[in-house]
């Protein structure tokens, strides 16, 4: 067990001010070593400003960091053997061929991954010989997250590793972030996917214009609870639903046609559902019971949508 404060990451009060506006607004957070930590949020919520931070990039105004227990800003160059980065974009100087570069970076630390082996699963091989303004944008992103593991850091920063990627590039991606877990790597990414936070992450930080709203493993942040869902046709008289529920229980349409019922999800509760819309004359479709996501989590807080 890792000792508090002594995280991958940890960050205390945390500022940073373009201008006037505050992209990150005290924020304090702690990344566990040798686990996967996501920072969720909307587009602006200062994901990047805070990886960017941890990663020396960018000066905070405000705050402590601490990464590998050293900050960033005074021990950059302690720090960068062992610390893995992929941008969001780039990293790559243009002209650089895809595997000559990442054979460059392996030859910079001393026990690299096999640059080749890496290309292959990546699935990258053909394109090793091509210059990198000219790769498409998810290669590109697959080049630049090899580049940040080849050295095998303790610590890999990755940010939006799978925005844009198909499926299979994802897979890919999501596979060699559970291998690094697996070898006891720390790894802080940021993700507006929430099924991506929620199949890689011990750990979710939930951020929203530049604080944490909330944090904790996928199961803690998601609850124990369920819910059903269903659609049918719009208009539906709720309040008479919902006093046919036991008390407690909620329900709402949105949007049109489409109902999400809150309540203890058990099997009395499916069947009063199904014989209340039966002597409507409602046919429903779609009848699931799911448990909540880290979407309904995101909107309950801040009364807003995490997808962009
Ligand atoms: N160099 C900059 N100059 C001025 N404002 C900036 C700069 N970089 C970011 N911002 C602003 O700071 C806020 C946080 O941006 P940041 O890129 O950190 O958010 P993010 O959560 O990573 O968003 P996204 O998901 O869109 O990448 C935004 O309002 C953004 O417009």
């Amino acid at each position: 067990m890792t000792p508090p404060g002594d995280g991958a990451v940890e960050l205390d009060g945390l500022v940073k001010r373009y201008g006037t506006a505050k992209a990150v607004d005290g924020l304090s957070l702690s990344a566990a070593r040798g686990a996967v930590t996501a920072l969720l949020g909307p587009n602006g919520a200062g994901k990047t400003t805070t990886i960017e931070i941890c990663e020396g990039f960018r000066r905070a105004d405000a705050g402590t960091v601490r990464v590998l227990g050293l900050d960033p800003a005074v021990d950059g160059r302690a720090l960068k053997p062992r610390v893995g980065v992929m941008p969001q974009s780039g990293g790559v100087p243009a002209t650089a061929r895809a595997g000559e570069f990442l054979r460059l970076v392996a030859s910079f630390h001393t026990t690299p991954l096999d640059p080749g082996a890496l290309l292959e699963r990546l699935g990258l091989t053909d394109h090793a010989r091509t210059p990198f303004r000219r790769m498409s944008g998810g290669q590109q992103q697959r080049l630049s997250l090899a580049v940040a593991v080849v050295g095998r850091p303790e610590l890999v920063f990755l940010d939006e590793p799978t925005t844009g990627l198909d499926p299979q590039a994802r897979h890919a991606t999501w596979e060699l972030i559970g291998e690094l877990r697996a070898a006891g790597v720390s790894v802080v990414l940021t993700t507006h996917n929430m099924e991506e936070a929620e199949r890689l992450s011990d750990r979710v930080v939930i951020m929203d214009r530049g604080r944490v709203v909330a944090e904790g493993s996928p199961e803690e942040l998601t609850g124990a609870e369920r819910q059903l869902r269903f659609r049918a046709r719009p208009g539906l008289g709720l309040d008479e639903l919902i006093a046919a529920l036991p008390a407690g229980s909620a329900a709402k349409e949105s949007p049109a046609g489409h109902y999400l019922i809150e309540a203890d999800v058990r099997p009395e509760l499916l069947a009063t559902v199904t014989a209340w819309c039966a002597s409507h004359g409602v046919m429903t479709e779609d009848l699931r019971i799911e448990r909540r996501t880290l979407e309904d989590v995101f909107l309950e807080l801040t009364g807003r949508e995490l997808r962009p």
